[in-house]
């Protein structure tokens, strides 16, 4: 492989990886987010250097929350970094208060998009590391979540029509990018509210993560491969669910579903839970929880005039003629 000389390892690592699984195509407009922190500095600067060879059109771009009160000066050194590299740099400010962790990352998924949408960018890439994963895994099996919140956190997913969110550094952990920023002479801006532990995101990284590793030393990267082996679990029984969806439906419409019980008992127990909160998904607009498939599960098996006790928003599910049919409110 032909490579310039000033390459780490980690730039290998990172081409191999974009090379492989097709992450970000030659010549394309793409948006590195940059909050200033280690693992965006460290993605920002390894495109940067693997440009070249790509032939990318890069641009950075920030996001000041206001939460800190070394916000703009964050911001300005982010602008910085991206004049000395000769990057164009792209910065928002939000105008109303962010109450939680979810509404700074929804208004920073929505600010981003706008910019690269504005701008022409067909990739936004993000920092987020094997670290990130092996706690979204850990996050989301704590507060209850099946293996679609395990598989915790996607190489990509689309963020419109147009725009596609990438994750390079999913194979990378945080001490890598550290070692990288301290190789670089990259100076970090260290977030301070990392420190609090009143997150519970910071207790998993600082004080559960360190506690497993005592157990096992490659607990982070063992973590992470899971959710990658989740990944692609995940990818195929929803396809197989889909599947199966489409040949147990005998009819639909907005308001009522009606599903071929002798089809759906034939398949396995793992892809009825999944039809069942598909069609649930797109009827009640809202994620149904566990109880609620259950409660509709058992219905595949139950004889006719089997009713469920009601769903949300006043849904019904109800056995007729060898049929599962479900009523939201909208039915006459
Ligand atoms: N203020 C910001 N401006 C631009 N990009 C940001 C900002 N904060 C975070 N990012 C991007 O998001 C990545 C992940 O950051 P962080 O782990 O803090 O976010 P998060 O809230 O956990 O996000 P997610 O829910 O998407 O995992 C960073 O590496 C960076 O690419």
């Amino acid at each position: 492989m032909a490579k310039c000389s000033n390459w780490s390892l980690l730039h290998a690592k990172v081409h191999r990886i974009l090379r492989s699984r097709c992450l970000l195509p030659r010549h394309q407009r793409i948006l590195v987010a940059v909050s200033g922190g280690q693992d965006s500095l460290c993605l920002a600067k390894l495109l940067l250097d693997l440009q070249p060879k790509w032939e990318w059109h890069l641009g950075i771009a920030h996001c000041n929350h206001q939460w800190r009160s070394d916000a703009a000066a964050n911001a300005t050194y982010v602008s910085q970094l991206a004049q000395w590299w000769n990057i164009p740099f792209y910065s928002e400010t939000t105008d109303c208060r962010l109450h939680s962790e979810a509404a700074a990352r929804e208004w920073r998924y929505q600010t981003l998009s706008a910019i690269a949408q504005k701008n022409n960018y067909s990739h936004i890439v993000t920092g987020h590391t094997a670290s990130d994963r092996a706690e979204t895994l850990l996050y989301n099996l704590i507060r209850g979540s099946g293996a679609d919140g395990l598989q915790a956190l996607t190489w990509h997913r689309p963020l419109t029509a147009e725009i596609i969110l990438v994750r390079p550094l999913l194979e990378i952990t945080r001490v890598e990018t550290a070692q990288f920023c301290q190789e670089m002479q990259l100076q970090v801006w260290e977030d301070s509210t990392n420190q609090n532990l009143k997150y519970a995101r910071n207790r998993i990284r600082q004080e559960l993560l360190p506690y497993l590793y005592q157990f096992n030393p490659k607990v982070e990267h063992n973590l992470a491969q899971t959710a990658e082996i989740l990944q692609a679990e995940v990818e195929y029984l929803e396809s197989e669910a889909q599947q199966l969806q489409q040949n147990a439906t005998v009819t639909t419409n907005e308001a009522t579903i009606q599903l071929n019980c002798l089809v759906l008992r034939t398949a396995p127990l793992a892809l009825q839970r999944r039809v069942i909160r598909r069609v649930l998904q797109q009827m009640l607009q809202a994620s149904p929880s566990f109880e609620h498939i259950e409660k509709v599960v058992v219905l595949i098996a139950a004889p006719n005039g089997s009713q469920s006790d009601p769903l949300p928003g006043g849904a019904i599910a109800q056995v007729k003629n060898g049929s599962l049919w479900i009523y939201t409110n909208l039915a006459p």
